[in-house]
C-alpha cells in the first residue's frame, strides 16, 4: 500500500515537474494565461488522482485486511516500504510547497504580465484612435482629389477632343498638300530625266572642252614657267640696277618672341616674298591700322642665321675685289642686332654676321691665293657717349678665323653695356668692326683695297621708352643725337644736298665713306614683334623706308696700277721736299711780311691758327709716309676707309682729284727746278707728267688724289684717334655749348686792324708762287650753283642761300671735293689760295678770277687776308668788274665760318661776311682787309 502511494506521489511529481519546465519557456504574456490554465487543470488532475489513489487505497486496504495475516513478511516489506514512500512523501510535500512557491512566483509574473499586457493593450487603443483619425483625414483628401482630377479628365477630354478635330483638319489639308507633291514630284522626275539627259550631254562636251584645254594649259604652263625665269631676270635686272644706283640696301629682320612671351600679340601681319612687310597695331581698329613697307628683303620670325647671311654674302665678298661695303643694324633695344651681327653666342650655328663673313673671306682670300695675295687686318671701334673709344693697338692684322674670333671675344668684352628697363644686357654704345683688305694682284701687279664696316648701333628707342634716368639718360639721349645724326646724313644723301652732314656725329664720321663714297651699303632693320613696340616699330620702318631711298651711285673698286703706285710714292717723295722748302721760304716770306705788316698796318696772316692741330697732323702723316719709304704699306699703317674709301670714291671726287693733279704736277717740277719761280716749276711740272696721268685711269687718278692729299693708309690711326678725342672738330653743330647763332661781320678797310698774334707762324707754302691754274674742262659746277646767280640776287635769294650754307661745317661735309683741296698742302687750304695770289701778282679783278679749284674759281685771298684759308664756293658767277652782289662760302681749314656776301663793288666796299659761332673759331675782324688796300 506504502508502495502504491509512494508511487503516486513520484507521478504527481513528475506532473508538477513537467508542469514547471514546461512554464518556464512560455513568454511571459501568455504565460500567464497558461499557468492560469495549467493550474486549473492541474487541480482537476490531483482531484481526479487523489480519488483514483483513494478508491485504490480503499482497495488496496481491504486487500490488505485480507491478506495481512498472510503476509507477514510482506507486511514488513511494506513497512519498510511504507516508510520509504512516507519518506517520499515528506518529500513530496517538499516539493509541492516548493511547487506552490514557484506557483506563487509565478502568479506574481502573470500579473505583472497582465498589467503590461492591459498597458500595451491602452497604448494599441490610443494608436488606433490616432491612425483613424489620420485615416479619415487621408480619406478626406483623397476624395477632394478625386474630384479634381475628375474635374481635370473633364478638361482633358475636351482639349484632346478639340486636338483631334484640329489634327483632323490638318490631316486633310496634309493629304491636299501631299496630293499636289506627289502631282509635283512627278513633273520633277519627268523634269530630272530631261536634266539629266542634259548633262550627259554637256558632260560629253566638257570632257572634250576639258581635253582642248589639257592641251591650252600645258603651253599656259610652259608659258608660266618661262614667267619665272623672267621674274628672276627681272629680280636679277633690278639688283643691278639698285647697284648701279648704289641704293642703300635694306634687309628687315623680324626676331621671334622670346621664351615666356608667346601669348604675346604681334604686330606683323604680312611678309611678302618680295620684301613686303605689312605691319598693324592689333588693338586698334581701323583700315589705317595696316600699313605696308616695301624692302630689298624681309626675314619673318623663322629665318635662321644662315640664310641671312645667304643673302648678305655677295655684298661681303665684294671687298675681296675692291669694294668698300658697311653692313650696319639698326632697331630699338632687343630687337636683334647683336643677335645678327655677332650672334647668341659662339657656336658655329648661331654665329652672325660678322664671324660668318670673315670666315668667309678667309676661305675666298685662301682659294685665291694663287692668283691674289691678300692682307687683311681688323679694327674693333666703340662708339660711346660720342667718344671713340680707339685701343692703342687699333688695327690688328688677321690670318684666320680664330685671330678674328679671339679679337672678336676681346672687343665684345670691353663694350659698354648697361641695363634698361627694356634690355638687360643692352648695349649702350654703337660698335663698329671694320675690316681692310688688300689683295695684290701677283700677274698685274694692282692693288686692290677693300673695306668692311660691321656695325651694332645702339638701341634707337626713345628716350622716355627707355625710362632711363641719370648716365642712363646721357647715353640714351646722345644715342638718340648719334642716331639721328645718321638719319640726317641719310637724308642729305637721299635728296643729293651738296652738304651732307658727317661731323655731326662720332658715327656719322665713321661712318662717312661708307655712307657718302661708292660704297655698297646694307642695313639690317631689326624689328620687336611685340604690339608694345608698336610705335617704336613705325619709326624704325619709316626710317629704313627713307634709308632705302638713298642713292650713293654705283660702287667702285679700289684698284691702283702699279704706274699709280710709283706716281703716289714719288709724290710722297716730292710732298717732303716741297715741305722743306715751304719751310725754307716761309722764313723768308716771314721776315718780309713782317716788314709789309708794319707798313700796313697789319701782321702776317695766321695760317692755320686756328686748327693748329690740322697743321700738325698733317705734318705727321707726311713724315709718317715718308719714312716709311712706301705710302701705302698696310701691315705698320692704319688702313682706313674713313680716308681711303670717302675720299677717293666719291662721285664728287673728279674735280678734286683733277685738282690734285695740277697740285701734284706743281710739286714735282719743284722739287727738280727749285731755282725757278714757283709758276715755272708748276708749268714744267705739268709738261713733264702729263702724258703719264693722261694715261692713266680715272680709279689711277682717284688713287693717286688720295695719296697727294696724304690721306692714305698711314693716316687711319690717326685720324681715328683725331675723332675719338674731339678736339679736332671744336665742336659740331648739335653741341649743347656751341649753337648756330650767325654773328654779322662787316668788314671795311678803315677798321681794319693789324693781327695781334704776329709770331705765328705763316703757312709758308702760302707764299709759294704759282702758275695761273686753269680751268679744267668738264668739271662739274655743283657747288658754285645756280642759286648764284650773275644777276643780283635778291634778298631772298640771299637769304635763301645763306639759311642753306650758314650751317656748313666741315671741309669734309661740304663735299669730297672741298676736302681734297684743303688737303694739298699740309692740310691747308689756305696754301692754295696764297698761292694763287702771288701766281696772279694779287691783280685779279673781280672779273678776271681765276678757276684754281676745280669747281668754283678763287677769289682773291687778300680780301679778307688774315683769315686763314679762307675759301669760297662759286665765285665765277659773280659778275666782272662792277657793283654786283653774290654769295659765297668761306671757309677755314677744317672749318666752315660761314657765308659771305658780297655788297655793291665788293672789293672795294668791303664785304659782310656772316660767321657760325658754332665753329668755334670766330673770324677776327680786324684781320679782315678790303681787296684794294692789301699788300701787293
Ligand atoms: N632671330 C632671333 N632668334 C632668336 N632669338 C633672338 C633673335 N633675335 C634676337 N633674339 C634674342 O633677343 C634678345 C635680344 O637680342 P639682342 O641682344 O641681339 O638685341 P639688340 O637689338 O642687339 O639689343 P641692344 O640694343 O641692347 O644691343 C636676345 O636674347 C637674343 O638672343
Amino acid at each position: 500500500m506504502a508502495m502504491m502511494l509512494k508511487k503516486i506521489e513520484n507521478k504527481f511529481r513528475v506532473v508538477s515537474h513537467s508542469k514547471q519546465g514546461c512554464s518556464a519557456e512560455i513568454p511571459a504574456g501568455k504565460m500567464s494565461e497558461l499557468m492560469k490554465l495549467n493550474s486549473l487543470q492541474q487541480n482537476n488532475r490531483y482531484k481526479i488522482l487523489e480519488e483514483k489513489y483513494q478508491s485504490r487505497i480503499q482497495v488496496l486496504e481491504t486487500l490488505a485486511t485480507g491478506t495481512l495475516e498472510e503476509n507477514e513478511n510482506e507486511k514488513i516489506e511494506i513497512e519498510e516500504k511504507k516508510k520509504l514512500e512516507e519518506q517520499d512523501v515528506i518529500r513530496l510535500m517538499q516539493e509541492k510547497d516548493h511547487a506552490e512557491f514557484q506557483i506563487s512566483a509565478l502568479k506574481q509574473q502573470l500579473e505583472l504580465a497582465k498589467k503590461t499586457h492591459e498597458m500595451h493593450c491602452f497604448q494599441l487603443e490610443t494608436q488606433a484612435k490616432e491612425t483613424k483619425v489620420e485615416l479619415e483625414k487621408k480619406l478626406m483628401e483623397l476624395e477632394y482629389l478625386l474630384t479634381d482630377s475628375r474635374d481635370r479628365i473633364k478638361d482633358l477630354e475636351a482639349f484632346s477632343e478639340s486636338k483631334s478635330l484640329r489634327w483632323k483638319k490638318k490631316e486633310l489639308t496634309y493629304k491636299r498638300v501631299l496630293d499636289s507633291q506627289s502631282g509635283l514630284l512627278q513633273d520633277l522626275r519627268i523634269h530630272f530625266w530631261a536634266i539629266k539627259r542634259e548633262v550627259l550631254k554637256t558632260q560629253q562636251v566638257y570632257s572634250e572642252e576639258f581635253c582642248h584645254l589639257a592641251v591650252k594649259l600645258k603651253g599656259l604652263v610652259d608659258v608660266a614657267e618661262n614667267y619665272h625665269t623672267i621674274l628672276v631676270e627681272n629680280r636679277k635686272l633690278y639688283n643691278e640696277v639698285q647697284d648701279l644706283k648704289g641704293n642703300i640696301r635694306v634687309y628687315c629682320r623680324i626676331r621671334p618672341f622670346l621664351p615666356g612671351q608667346c601669348q604675346k600679340k604681334t604686330t606683323i601681319e604680312y611678309i611678302g616674298e618680295n620684301g613686303e612687310l605689312v605691319v598693324s597695331n592689333p588693338l586698334k581698329q581701323g583700315k589705317d591700322n595696316h600699313r605696308l613697307f616695301k624692302f630689298n628683303k624681309v626675314f619673318g620670325l623663322a629665318a635662321t642665321q644662315e640664310e641671312v647671311f645667304l643673302d648678305t654674302q655677295p655684298l661681303i665678298r665684294s671687298v675681296l675685289d675692291g669694294y668698300n661695303v658697311c653692313i650696319f643694324a639698326y632697331g630699338q633695344t632687343g630687337s636683334g642686332k647683336t643677335y645678327t651681327m655677332s650672334g647668341p653666342n659662339l657656336s658655329t650655328e648661331d654665329w652672325g654676321v660678322n664671324y660668318r663673313a670673315l670666315n668667309d673671306l678667309f676661305h675666298i682670300s685662301q682659294s685665291r691665293k694663287n692668283s691674289i695675295a691678300y692682307e687683311v687686318c681688323v679694327q674693333m671701334v666703340e662708339i660711346y657717349n660720342e667718344r671713340v673709344p680707339v685701343p692703342d693697338a687699333s688695327i690688328h692684322p688677321v690670318k684666320s678665323t680664330e685671330d678674328i674670333l679671339e679679337l672678336m671675344n676681346i672687343g665684345l668684352m670691353n663694350r659698354a653695356v648697361g641695363s634698361t628697363a627694356l634690355n638687360e644686357r643692352s648695349s649702350r654704345s654703337h660698335s663698329v668692326l671694320t675690316v681692310h683688305v688688300r689683295g695684290i694682284d701677283l700677274e698685274s701687279d694692282t692693288v686692290l683695297r677693300g673695306c668692311l664696316h660691321l656695325v651694332d648701333l645702339a638701341g634707337s628707342e626713345r628716350v622716355d621708352r627707355s625710362e632711363a634716368t641719370g648716365d642712363r639718360l646721357r647715353e640714351a639721349q646722345h644715342i638718340n643725337k648719334s642716331l639721328s645724326a645718321l638719319g640726317d646724313v641719310i637724308f642729305s644723301l637721299a635728296q643729293k644736298s651738296p652738304h651732307v652732314p658727317y661731323r655731326n656725329s662720332k658715327l656719322t664720321q665713321v661712318l662717312q665713306s661708307s655712307l657718302g663714297g661708292q660704297a655698297k651699303t646694307l642695313m639690317f632693320v631689326q624689328l620687336n614683334p611685340d604690339v608694345e613696340s608698336y610705335s617704336e616699330t613705325i619709326s624704325t620702318l619709316k626710317f629704313a623706308e627713307r634709308v632705302s631711298g638713298v642713292e650713293l651711285g654705283a660702287a667702285q673698286s679700289n684698284k691702283e696700277g702699279r704706274g699709280v703706285r710709283e706716281l703716289m710714292e714719288q709724290v710722297a717723295s716730292l710732298k717732303d721736299t716741297i715741305a722743306k722748302k715751304d719751310e725754307e721760304i716761309g722764313r723768308l716770306r716771314l721776315l718780309k711780311t713782317g716788314v709789309n705788316g708794319e707798313r700796313h698796318g697789319m701782321s702776317s696772316p695766321r695760317y692755320g691758327s686756328s686748327s693748329p692741330r690740322r697743321h700738325s697732323i698733317g705734318a705727321s702723316r707726311q713724315s709718317r709716309t715718308l719714312s716709311g719709304g712706301k705710302s701705302l704699306e698696310l701691315g705698320d699703317k692704319a688702313v682706313s676707309d674713313l680716308d681711303n674709301s670717302s675720299e677717293y670714291s666719291d662721285k664728287q671726287s673728279e674735280d678734286g682729284s683733277q685738282q690734285s693733279v695740277d697740285d701734284f704736277r706743281h710739286h714735282k717740277d719743284f722739287f727738280r727746278q727749285s731755282r725757278f719761280s714757283m709758276a715755272d716749276v708748276c708749268q714744267s711740272l705739268t709738261e713733264n707728267i702729263e702724258p703719264r696721268l693722261a694715261s692713266a685711269d680715272r680709279s689711277q687718278d682717284i688713287a693717286e688724289d688720295i695719296e697727294l692729299l696724304g690721306l692714305g693708309d698711314a693716316d687711319a690711326d690717326k685720324r681715328l684717334s683725331d675723332i675719338s678725342d674731339g678736339e679736332l672738330s671744336m665742336g659740331t653743330e648739335t653741341d649743347g655749348s656751341l649753337n648756330n647763332g650767325i654773328v654779322e661781320f662787316t668788314l671795311f678797310p678803315e677798321t681794319t686792324k693789324p693781327v695781334a698774334d704776329s709770331t705765328e707762324k705763316p703757312s709758308v707754302a702760302a707764299k709759294l708762287p704759282r702758275p695761273p691754274p686753269k680751268q679744267v674742262k668738264g668739271l662739274p659746277s655743283r657747288l658754285s650753283l645756280s642759286r648764284l646767280s650773275s644777276k643780283v640776287p635778291s634778298k631772298s635769294q640771299e637769304a635763301v642761300y645763306e639759311s642753306q650754307h650758314s650751317n656748313l661745317k666741315t671741309r669734309s661735309e661740304v663735299s669730297p671735293d672741298m676736302s681734297r683741296n684743303i688737303g694739298l698742302h699740309n692740310g691747308q687750304i689756305v696754301q692754295q689760295f696764297f698761292s694763287h695770289k702771288n701766281a696772279t701778282g694779287g691783280q685779279n679783278e673781280v672779273g678776271e678770277m681765276v678757276d684754281v679749284l676745280a669747281w668754283g674759281q678763287a677769289f682773291p685771298p687778300y680780301v679778307i687776308k688774315g683769315l686763314s684759308g679762307v675759301y669760297q664756293i662759286g665765285a665765277h658767277n659773280v659778275p666782272s668788274g662792277n657793283a654786283q652782289s653774290g654769295t659765297l662760302g668761306l671757309f677755314m681749314p677744317g672749318y666752315v665760318i660761314g657765308s659771305l656776301t658780297m655788297k655793291q663793288h665788293w672789293p672795294s666796299k668791303g664785304v659782310k661776311i656772316q660767321t657760325s659761332k658754332a665753329r668755334g673759331s670766330q673770324m677776327p675782324e680786324q684781320n679782315a682787309r678790303p681787296y684794294s688796300s692789301l699788300d701787293k
